[in-house]
């Protein structure tokens, strides 16, 4: 991986993240080249462009300072930045230097998130930065375009250039959208989507969110995880090591799922970009040569917050199923409270909570136990733990943009030793295009019948017959969509 061959063979491509967030000086090349100058070119133009959209010198259409971001863009281009964004809204430095600002993401094709995404903010005072890869992502393009509208309507259409900037490999189809290619931030085809938050995916918005300052240090965080990975023996690197009990749980054990449990509110979207990262990345059905696997890859991934979850899900995992947990704790709150008369300090209390939980996943607690407590026998079944059951704990030092730059990369590093050992491709996602090109049949086929009423054609009976009454429920389509948007 870190020389640069091609190892995401179905796409013949270089996978080469680690290249995102090295250091100036170093040498890391994909196809002859040394990537890392190229790297730092385009941080730099963030750097600079952020610096002047925050000091007010970018203006927009009406000769007002920007203050909200949007930023439009799903699946990898959405996850790691929104993961980071709320890990940071709590840090007190980057609550500091985000006075005064907002940022927001606007995902889902959904219109109720065009809605959510744009409702309080007022098109004078915004910038929409358009993310995607490809910058043909059907769902993103459509926000897109969505978004210039409200732009448009609201200032006229060249106001576009003032507050629609972007982020993609294909800075043609940028330019062909409208937007200024000298507002365009480039990244490459070895930076896979799932692994592109360190690239001006990320960058971008969370620079203008926070300044170049503060993500520089997210940066430098993944950067010493990479460092790790690259340079210590296997038996003390954490990536190996968590990679490899993933492989023990999933392929020895049997345990296909894994519980990603945070004991800290802040990182509450850190199981939905792991999600991603891991269960698109190895949820693969045959080997990077094209056989089919005699086992099963790849990890299910969920989790939430603690101690949220102790309310919801984990009676199953302590009493139903076996589900490896990851217990992730901080050490030092970046909100601490403590009452005056309390036992313990707020977050001591979450805490105590971190601690216990893996106890009693490992130890339970036994049928002779509850005797000598003079539980009642028609109830010591029902109030036996197996234990057994395994977990890890990762308690960081603190919560910075320092430190979940390390998190995120030692679970990106984790993905990869789980893929390399299940001898699968971690870093192509065919199993994507199926979903997205049945999508363009059903386009296709709404258009035709709800514009000349054509009867539904070439579906299973299943579909046709949801299809139909859909159909005939005849939502609204005005002639002018922005009639539709909420009003600033
Ligand atoms: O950045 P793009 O090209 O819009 O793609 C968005 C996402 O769509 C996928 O290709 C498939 O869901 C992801 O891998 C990717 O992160």
């Amino acid at each position: 991986m870190f020389n640069g061959e091609h190892i995401n063979s179905t796409e013949d491509r270089s996978v080469l993240h680690v290249a995102l967030r090295a250091p100036r000086d170093k040498v890391i090349s994909s196809d002859g080249k040394n990537v890392v100058p190229e790297v730092w070119k385009v941080l730099d133009k963030i750097n600079e462009f952020s610096e002047r959209f925050r000091s007010g010198s970018w203006v927009g259409e009406t000769g007002k300072a920007l203050t909200d971001v949007v930023a439009v863009g799903i699946g990898g281009s959405f996850l790691g930045p929104l993961f980071v964004h709320t890990a940071l809204q709590t840090d007190p430095e980057a609550i500091a230097s985000a006075k005064g600002r907002q940022l927001r993401f606007l995902a889902n094709v959904d219109p109720i998130d065009v809605a959510r995404s744009i409702t309080g903010l007022n098109p004078e005072t915004t910038l929409v930065v358009v993310v995607s890869k490809t910058f043909t992502t059907a769902e993103t393009m459509l926000n897109a375009r969505t978004l210039r509208e409200w732009i448009s309507s609201a200032l006229g259409p060249q106001a576009v250039a003032k507050h629609m900037v972007a982020v993609s490999t294909n800075l043609t189809l940028v330019e062909k959208f409208g937007i200024d290619p000298k507002n365009a931030f480039a990244f490459w085809d070895w930076v896979g989507g799932r692994y592109s938050v360190c690239s001006a995916v990320g960058v971008l918005p969370l620079s203008l969110q926070y300044g170049f300052s503060v993500v520089e240090k997210f940066l430098k965080g993944a950067s010493s995880i990479d460092e790790h990975f690259y340079s210590t023996q296997f038996d003390k690197n954490l990536p190996v090591l968590l990679g490899l009990l993933s492989v023990w749980n999933v392929s020895f054990l049997g345990y296909p799922a894994r519980a990603i449990l945070p004991y800290c509110q802040a990182l509450e979207k850190f199981a939905p970009h792991i999600q991603q990262v891991s269960m698109e990345s190895n949820g693969k059905g045959v080997s990077i040569d094209g056989v089919p696997l005699p086992f099963e890859a790849g990890e299910i991934d969920f989790g939430e917050p603690g101690t949220n979850g102790q309310h919801s899900f984990y009676q199953l995992i302590h009493q139903g199923r076996i589900i490896p947990c990851d217990f992730i704790g901080v050490a030092k709150s970046q909100q601490p409270v403590y009452l005056k008369g309390e036992m313990v300090s707020n977050h001591d209390e979450l805490m105590s909570n971190f601690f216990a939980q893996p106890d009693a996943l490992a130890y339970g607690k036994t049928p002779e136990q509850l005797l000598s407590e003079k539980v009642p026998k028609h109830l010591i079944p029902h109030k036996t733990f197996s234990g057994n059951r395994p977990s890890i704990s990762l308690l960081l030092p603190h919560l910075n943009a320092y430190t979940v730059g390390q998190l995120l990369a030692i679970y990106e590093h984790r993905v990869a030793v789980e893929g390399f050992l299940w001898g699968i491709n971690s870093f192509d996602q065919w199993g994507v295009e199926l979903g997205k090109s049945l999508a363009t049949q059903v386009r296709k086929q709404l258009n035709a019948s709800r514009t000349k009423g054509d009867p539904i054609e070439g579906f299973n009976y299943s579909t046709a017959t949801v299809m139909t009454k859909y159909l005939e429920a005849k939502s609204p389509i005005s002639s002018d969509p922005v009639t539709l948007l909420p009003k600033a």
